[in-house]
């Protein structure tokens, strides 16, 4: 049977979504099972797991000298790049980003950043830097790659310097025509695997436009423009130099063609604005920026010697920075490390091994499966709720008395499932949180690797702000709860505000987690001592999932398993 995952909806108590980033991934290709739903909302956050947009996206080309509204590719972008060409592996609708490939972990067992490895390409305008950068990302065969775009910190031009810029005299290759304050910040945020809200450029109208890109770190990163290299805050983050050169003719010769089809301009604007500015800059700031590369690539993307040289070197510092994680995380068990204080186990009582014993028993049907989880989810969420700090509130009874009771000290709690076991969980949270927002972040394991990956994300945008009840209905080696919990950190929830949530947990990933995030807080109701070779909880409860949505993973599929 289909398993149908409304993704957009929240449970009727919730708050109305008014302020989410929402990420989605294809999921016919890896969970076919699941249906997704058409959002709705503009109110939360919608974004790409990983910082991610259409590059490719084909826009009917401007003719002649009339402006198109922008030109025709979006250059700071990233791409997930998978077995099918990039063309086909992103799909943007008006509503949504569907990806075709989930993000695999950007962290190591101990929940540190690995950091991603960030590539700047330099060179001439029309060099082929861009083109350079593409055919490096084809070939990487890298999952997430984020691509950076120099355009993107063009100065926002006040009126007069319109002007001048209309009449092709304003110069957009000084160095002065760049933010590079805020190109290092972003930059920077980027390497440390955060979000950021990229600027979008509209070479029509030499401005930046309403909207802002949503971007992530990724595995990669390449910084592309042409002052690349001019900054020394930005060439201390860059683990490669690559110099694009092509020559001054092939370069004005490309360029005339591009900005007369693409960015709106004329004939005699681009050889106006060439000759008495392109050039000269290019002599005076870009061509002495040669002297910082590590590789001049000659024809750019025509050099596939080059190219090949370039992809074989990242690939090989990937693998240095190899990740192994869920496997090192079902390791972790044998460290035998005293469980620390922020684990949360909830008092073993007779009717709390009454519910267990009914949902770890094999023979027990559906309909009593749902039934029992139901009633122990309802007692661990109450018991989270247990652990907020109160502050003291008096009121005043019907019958005229003071009664001095305690009120939660804060009322901003956010509930994010971790789907899909995690969203059996929302309604009990939303039953005792009048009003309470939650968001979703859909991690499945790939198959091929172990690993788990980030497909989809719907969190508020404010998340930071909130103390965040993160649910998942077990944990297993901890792969997917690390995932989630990095995810809200690098969405800027304090480590403290963050309690993860579960029915059952195995000791190893408890381990894991606490020792990673140390001030995570840790709640569940039974703590098993082992897991198997499958990542299963041992004694456990099975599939949680399949055993509560009444699914049979098939052979083939990727279904993600107790993490
Ligand atoms: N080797 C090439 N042969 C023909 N056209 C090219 C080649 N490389 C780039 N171009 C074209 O030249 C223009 C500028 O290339 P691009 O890679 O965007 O350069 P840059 O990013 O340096 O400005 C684009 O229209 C691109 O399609
Ligand atoms: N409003 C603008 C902004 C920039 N330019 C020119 O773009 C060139 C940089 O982009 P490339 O893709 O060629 O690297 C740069 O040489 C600027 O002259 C512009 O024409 N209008």
């Amino acid at each position: 049977m289909a398993a149908k995952i409304n993704l957009n909806d929240p449970p009727s108590s919730a708050s109305s979504d008014s302020d989410v980033v929402e990420t989605h991934v294809d999921f016919s290709d890896v969970f076919p099972e699941i249906e997704i739903e058409e959002e709705k909302s503009g109110d939360f956050y919608h974004t790409p797991a990983s910082p991610i947009t259409v590059p490719y996206c084909p826009r009917p080309p401007s003719t002649g000298s009339q402006k198109s509204p922008r030109s025709r590719r979006q250059r700071t972008t990233s791409l997930n790049q998978t077995t099918k060409p990039a063309t086909n592996s992103i799909i943007r609708t008006q509503h949504r980003t569907i990806y075709t490939a989930g993000r695999p972990p950007w962290y190591n067992s101990v929940g540190q950043k690995v950091e991603p490895f960030v590539i700047g390409i330099c060179g001439g305008s029309a060099s082929g830097k861009t083109t350079v950068a593409e055919k490096i990302i084809e070939s990487l065969g890298v999952p997430w790659v984020t691509l950076l775009s120099m355009d993107s910190f063009y100065k926002v031009l006040n009126e007069k310097q319109h002007e001048i810029a209309d009449q092709n005299e304003y110069n957009f290759d000084h160095p002065d025509a760049f933010d590079f304050d805020l190109m290092v910040v972003t930059l920077q945020r980027l390497k440390e695997g955060r979000k950021v809200e990229v600027p979008i450029y509209n070479f029509v109208t030499h401005s930046r436009e309403s909207k802002t890109k949503t971007m992530y770190g990724a595995n990669v990163i390449i910084f592309e423009g042409i002052l690349a290299f001019h900054n020394a805050k930005v060439n201390e983050m860059l683990d490669l130099k690559i110099f694009v050169d092509a020559d001054p003719d092939v370069r004005l010769a490309r360029r005339l063609k591009r900005d007369i089809s693409q960015r709106g301009r004329d004939l005699e604007g681009v050889l106006k604005q060439y000759t008495s500015m392109v050039q000269p800059s290019f002599n005076h700031y870009i061509a002495p920026l040669m002297s910082h590369a590590d590789i001049i690539v000659p024809r750019g993307g025509e050099n596939l010697v080059a190219i090949h040289l370039i992809v074989q070197h990242v690939q090989t510092q990937l693998q240095l920075r190899g990740l192994k994680l869920r496997e090192e995380l079902a390791n972790a068990s044998k460290l035998n490390m005293p469980t620390p204080d922020t684990v949360k186990l909830l008092p073993t009582t007779p009717q709390i091994r009454g519910l267990h014993t009914f949902i770890r028993n094999k023979d027990t049907p559906r309909d009593e499966f749902i039934f029992y989880s139901k009633r122990l989810i309802r007692l661990v969420i109450e018991y989270t709720l247990s652990l907020m700090t109160f502050v003291d509130k008096t009121v005043e009874t019907p019958q005229g008395f003071h009664y001095n009771g305690k009120k939660m000290a804060t009322s901003n709690i956010c509930g994010v499932s971790i789907l899909r076991a995690g969203e059996t969980m929302e309604q009990a949270v939303c039953d005792v949180c009048k009003d309470i927002r939650i968001g979703k972040i859909l991690i499945q394991t790939n198959l091929q690797t172990g690993e788990p990956e980030l497909y989809y994300l719907r969190l508020p945008k404010d998340i930071k702000d909130y103390k965040v009840i993160l649910m998942d209905a077990t944990v297993a080696t901890g792969a997917a709860a690390m995932m989630a919990i990095r995810v809200l950190l690098d969405h800027d929830v304090l480590e403290k505000n963050i309690l993860i949530v579960s029915l059952l947990m195995a000791e190893s990933g408890v381990q894991s987690i606490a020792y990673a995030f140390p001030d995570v807080q840790i709640v569940t109701t039974a703590i098993d001592p082992e897991i198997n070779e499958k990542f299963y909880v041992l004694p456990g409860i099975g599939n949680f999932g399949d055993r509560y949505f009444g699914t049979e993973p098939s052979e083939n599929s990727s279904e993600k398993v107790e993490s």
